[in-house]
């Protein structure tokens, strides 16, 4: 960004890449931490799918991304992806609140 294109190299541009990366895992954890903290608040923790919520979000994700140059069923794609990994978060903490290992 701010240079010229052409001046990029391949490894320039791949560690740009990888900063990306990096923040975009810093930012998964975080979303990943705020979902856990919701999974004990609902009324039956068991049942911590919402798919009213998801379906929120991927409508939400999909705005997004038509006012952007991201396709939106790629988009889509990727937060279905975020979302299994949240579930997964979530239903791990909740088997080791039960097995009481996350006191
Ligand atoms: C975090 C929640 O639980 C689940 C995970 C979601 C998420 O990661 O955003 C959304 C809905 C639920 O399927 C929630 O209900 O908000």
């Amino acid at each position: 960004m701010g240079r010229d294109l052409n001046s990029d190299t391949i490894a320039d541009l791949r560690h740009a890449i990888d900063i990306v990366d990096t923040k975009l895992f810093e930012l998964l954890e975080h979303r990943f931490d705020l979902a856990t903290r919701i999974a004990p608040l609902k009324t039956d923790p068991q049942a911590i799918e919402d798919v009213d919520r998801n379906r929120e979000i991927f409508d939400r994700i999909a705005a997004l991304a038509a006012r952007t140059g991201i396709d939106s069923v790629d988009a889509v794609e990727i937060w279905r992806a975020i979302l299994r990994a949240s579930l997964s978060c979530q239903r791990n903490f909740l088997a080791r609140s039960q097995s009481g290992s996350n006191e």
